[in-house]
This record gives C-alpha cells, structure tokens and sequence, in this order.
C-alpha cells in the first residue's frame, strides 16, 4: 500500500464540504484583539499569556445549484437566498453531464439517474447531491462518495404521502375502482364483473416496517385489518407499540391475504418477489407495491397473476420508469397502476422541497448534514455540541502532519478521546473524518470530508486507531481532550516527540474555541487560529519580548502566546499564535535567536 510520502505544504483551509469563507486580512484587522489577563495554569505554575482575535465570514461569489426536476416554489426561495439557481427539467443524460461541471450542487426526484459519469463529469465541482425524497437507489453512492460529493435526502416529508397512496391502492385494488372508472366511461355498466372484496378481517403483511411502512399499519389496522410485518431490522417494540406482530419473510408469505411492500431497493431487496417466492404465497393474494418496482421481478408477478397464485396487483412503481406502454404488467386487466405518485401531493411536494433545499443549503454552507445518505448522521443537536471539537480534531491534524520530517512516510495515527460519555453515547466517526482531513489535506491534492474522509485513508495506506480514555466527572461535555499522535516517523520539531517516540499534540475546547494544549511533552495554551510558531528555548526572562519585536517589526499580528516549561529556567516550548504568515527574513532571524534551539512554523 502506498504511504502517505514527505509532507509538503499547500494551501490550508479549514473546509467541511465547500469553500468555507475565511476572513479576509482586511477585514480581520478591522476587528480588534481581546486582551485576556495573564494567569497562572492551574497544574503547574507555569504563566500564561492568551490574546484572541475575532473571526467573521463573508460570502463572495453564490454558489450554484441545479435543479432537474420539479420542485416546489417554497423550495426555490430557500434555494435562491443562498444560490444561483438553474432549473433544467427534463435533461438528457448528455445535458447532464455538460452542464454539472458548472454547479456546486444538484437536487433530483426519482427520475433523474445520477451515476458515476454524472460524478466524474463535474470535475471535482459537484460538492452536494439532493434527493428531494426518500430512495436514493438513483444515485450511485459510491461514485458519490470515492469524489467527496455529499449525498443527502428528504427522509420525512412525504411519508404520509406515501401511506396514503399505498392504503388508496389497497381500497381501490379491493374494489376495482380503476377498471370500473374505465369500464363506465366506456358506456358500460358491470356491476356484476365488478364485485370487490373487504379488507376488514383480512390479514395486510406491511413488508419493511420503517417509516412508510408503519404508517401504512397504523391505517390499515383502522380498517379493521390484521396487520402483521416483517422487517429484519425493525425493533419489535414499536411495532408491538402499534398493535403489529413481526414475523418471518416466509410467516409473511404463508399468511397474507394483501401484501404491502416498503422496503428500499438494495441489492438484498432486488427481486425479493421471484418465481420461488409467489410460490410460497397465499393462492389469490394482493399485492400493493409503493416502494420500488424492482423490488419484484415483474416477470415472475405476470406469471403468478397469470397461475391465479396472484389476484391482483396495485403498482405504483416499476423497474423501469416509464414503464413501456405495451408492458404485459401494465396492461393486466387484474393490474392497477400509477407513474410513481405516492409523494405527489402538494403538501408532501412542499415539505420536500422545504426539507431538501434546507439540507443543500447547509451543505454548500459547509454545515454538517442531519440527512447526509453517505456520511454518518450526526443529529442536528449533537452537531451543535461537537462543532468546536469537529475544528479542533482537524486543526490537530493538520498540526501533527505539519511536525512530521521529510522523508517520513505518514502511516500510523493513533486518536485518544478523553471523555466521561459512556461509548454508545459518544460517536467519534465525526471527529475522525475531521483529523483524517487535517492529515490527508496540507500534503495532497485531494479533498477530503466526512463523506470520503475513511475511503481516503484506506486508499493512501494511512491506519488511523482510536481509543477512549474515560474520565470520571459529568458527561456534559462531550469530550475533555483529543490527542493525536503520528508514529514511526521523524519529527522536524524534536520536542513534539513524545516519550514513547510518536509526534504528539493534544488539544482541548475552551470556551468554544480549539486549543493546542500539549505539544510532545510540553504544556501549552495557545488558540488554534490564524498560524502557529512553535519554539524550543531555554527558559530565560525577555524571550517572548524578542521574538514579539522580530514580528513586530514586519507588522505580523500575534493572537496568543504560551509558555510550557519542564522547570524554571530549564527547557520551554513557547506556541505563538499569528494572524499574517511571517517572511522567510524573520522566521530566521528567530531561529538564530541564541536561547532558541529549535523552530517551526505551522498554517492552521
Ligand atoms: N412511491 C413513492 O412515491 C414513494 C416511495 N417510497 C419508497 O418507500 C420505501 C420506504 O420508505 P421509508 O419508509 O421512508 O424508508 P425507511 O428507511 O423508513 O423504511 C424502510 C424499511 O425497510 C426495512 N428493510 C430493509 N431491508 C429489508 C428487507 N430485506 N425486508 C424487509 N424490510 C427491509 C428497513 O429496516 C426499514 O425499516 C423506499 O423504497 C422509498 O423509496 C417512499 C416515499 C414515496
Ligand atoms: O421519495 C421517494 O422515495 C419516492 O419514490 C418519491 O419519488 P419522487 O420524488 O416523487 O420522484
């Protein structure tokens, strides 16, 4: 496996998914340092000089987003507060592809396919795809995922939608409501060849029990139906909790007089209902599908229609949409259909709308997503809580990279997270994402965030292991401290060796703000903003005076100093916080210092 080779800087920047906007020089002289008290650390006598400086963002340029299928007007607002907005319906594949090299994000229902050429043709661009909706079988995950592209969805807008239309199959397959509209506006009057069957009684298997699937068993028990359901991941208690029994696929099968499916398409779901599976069926079963038409495999349902193992079947969905006109399925007289509206209604349209364009939105913000498909989903309150650890975990990894030595080859990263949350409370995929970036992203060209942050590492050869030390105390914060260590390497900045000989840096949040706390063996304190110059000195009076004055003199801002020494008078680190990148002139001159031993210059 490739390593990661000899770190070489590039540009740095503190992104999640797009360009985060950083504060222009200008505007960050504008807002003035807070001058915080000098004081002692509470563990070791050793003083403290923090200065902070202010941060604010701008926007230049709005991104822009492509939308290429109908959506809602409430959605579009949203979207053009934000962004540039192109709606193209009905584009070809072709289109497609010419026109995402020119967008930052791209929302689609079901009908647009967005498959690895979508994804290799945005050259890099695409940082976010909408699924205005709850299946994302039409979006290749994994191309997604390999270019760094988020992929978030509508996972609850159109739920009851969904239930609605599956419940108005059942009624109207029940009672050939379709075939006698048809048959009464062609002048006929069949009341006789018409005659339904009742629901009530009648035992409904509701296949995948999540959120559709539930509240299709919630409607159809209010009819008066049995209602059983089988979902391999579905907790029995809330189906329990809606007077539901779990049983077996075969249970299912054996039992049903109407099966209702509302699973996703995956491929542990392609053509789950096959020859071999009708076969185990009821003879003369419903079938209602408002899930994915390739879920059955329409072949075998023409047959079983045909055999008499199948009455009917309500289909809202198909393998291939739109289905062909001359399809056998279709046209079964004993078959009802619909073009895929389960979420078509105006209230579900509008709060899919609402719900995905917020999501693109806070994406192309660079905001952690609530309904990220390809990244963990972190939810909107444990976001908040770990933001300031989130850009401490990434700053701690772009520190540690930057300390390795030439000709090191960047394999091994070992993450401690200290905390008093017990580990099912504490999820660190987050924070592990966030250091991989911090190392992968100052010495490649490659992009990295949640979504492909573990692909990328894996990819390069890097091993990242990460370990929990509980603390006993109160688990409201979430975490103490993270340390990050670099092993099997050489350190360019010898004192940032920890006694075990990996490269070590530490870091905590205080008040909000990322601190790097400990460097090797050395405490410090110093804001993880702007850039840092870490010094080994001997510790002597008027040191932090001549390193201020060098920087001084070129106008370089210091934000915040620290001192961490063994013992008076023996050796310090002192970590000095920059606003400006200080010239190759002054950083000599303070590596000529004589009381200073060693130097290094590091871009957060
Ligand atoms: N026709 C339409 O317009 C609409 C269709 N849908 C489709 O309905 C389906 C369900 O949507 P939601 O309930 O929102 O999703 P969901 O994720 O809440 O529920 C899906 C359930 O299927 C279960 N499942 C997974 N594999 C299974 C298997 N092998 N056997 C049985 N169950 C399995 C899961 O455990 C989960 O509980 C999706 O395919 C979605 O695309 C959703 C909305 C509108
Ligand atoms: O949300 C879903 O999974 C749907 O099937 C709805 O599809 P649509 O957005 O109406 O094309």
């Amino acid at each position: 496996m490739a390593s990661l080779g000899t770190p070489t800087l590039k540009n740095p920047s503190s992104v999640f998914l797009s360009s985060k906007p950083r504060l222009p020089s200008v505007l960050s002289a504008a807002f003035p340092n807070t001058l915080r008290f000098p004081r002692s650390h509470p563990q070791g006598g050793r003083r403290f000089l923090i200065i902070t400086a202010s941060a604010a963002s701008s926007f230049s340029n709005k991104p822009t987003v492509l939308v290429a299928e109908k959506l809602s007007e409430a959605g579009l607002e949203l979207l053009k507060e934000f962004a540039n907005v192109d709606c193209s319906y009905n584009l070809s594949p072709e289109e497609l592809c010419t026109k995402i090299s020119l967008c930052d994000a791209l929302i689609v229902r079901s009908g647009t396919k967005v498959n690895r050429e979508v994804f290799e043709s945005s050259g890099g661009r695409l940082k976010v795809v909408g699924r205005a909706g709850v299946g994302i079988d039409n979006v290749d995950l994994s191309a997604a995922t390999e270019h760094g592209c988020l992929v978030v969805n509508a996972p609850t807008a159109n739920t009851v939608a969904a239930a609605e239309h599956g419940i108005a199959l059942l009624a109207a397959m029940a009672r050939n409501v379709a075939q006698a509209d048809a048959s009464v506006k062609a002048g006929k009057w069949q009341r006789n060849k018409y005659v339904g069957v009742s629901l009530v009684g009648k035992t409904l298997a509701v296949m995948g029990f999540g959120k559709v699937g539930s509240e299709v068993a919630r409607r159809a028990k209010g009819l008066g139906m049995h209602v059983i359901a089988h979902d391999p991941y579905a907790p029995a208690d809330r189906a329990r909790a809606i007077g539901v029994e779990l049983v077996s696929f075969d249970e299912a099968l054996a039992t049903a007089d109407f099966i209702s499916l509302h699973m996703p398409l995956t491929p542990a779901t392609n053509k789950m209902l096959n020859d071999e599976t009708f076969a185990k069926m009821k003879k003369g079963v419903r079938i209602v599908n408002v899930a994915r038409g390739g879920v059955i495999d329409e072949e075998a349902l023409v047959r079983a229609l045909d055999d008499g193992i199948v009455a009917q079947a309500a289909l809202d969905v198909f393998s291939q949409e739109p289905p062909k006109p001359e399809s056998k399925l279709v046209q079964h007289e004993r078959v009802t259909v619909t073009p895929h509206l389960g979420a078509s209604t105006m209230e579900a349209q509008e709060g899919v709308a609402i719900e995905i364009s917020e999501a693109v939105v806070g994406a192309l913000k660079g905001e952690l997503a609530a309904t990220a498909v390809n990244a963990p989903m972190v939810p909107a309150e444990i976001l908040t809580e770990l933001k300031p650890y989130v850009e401490l975990a990434e700053k701690l990894g772009r520190l540690a990279v930057q300390l390795v030595a030439g000709g090191s080859g960047v394999k091994t990263v070992k993450v401690s997270y200290a905390t008093s949350r017990a580990p099912d409370d504490f999820d660190t995929r987050l924070l592990r994402a966030m250091i991989t970036k911090g190392i992968i992203e100052p010495i490649s060209s490659v992009f990295v965030n949640l979504v492909n942050a573990d692909f990328t590492a894996k990819q390069r050869g890097l091993r990242i292991t990460e370990e929990r030390v509980l603390l006993d105390g109160s688990p409201e914060s979430p975490l103490e401290s993270i340390q990050v260590q670099i092993a099997n390497v050489e350190s360019k900045f010898a004192s940032a060796m920890s006694e075990s000989g990996e490269i070590r840096v530490e870091g905590r949040v205080k008040d909000g703000v990322p601190h790097l706390t400990k460097v090797g063996s050395f405490e410090v304190d110093v804001s993880l903003e702007g850039s840092i110059i870490l010094c080994r000195q001997v510790d002597q009076p008027g040191m932090i005076g001549t390193v201020g004055s060098i920087l001084g003199e070129e106008n370089v801002n210091v934000s915040f100093m620290s001192v961490g020494r063994v013992a008076p008078r023996k050796h310090a680190v002192m970590a000095i916080g920059v606003d400006d990148q200080p010239s190759k002139e002054s950083l000599k001159r303070i590596g000529e210092v004589p009381a200073i031993e060693e130097f290094v210059f590091l871009k957060l």
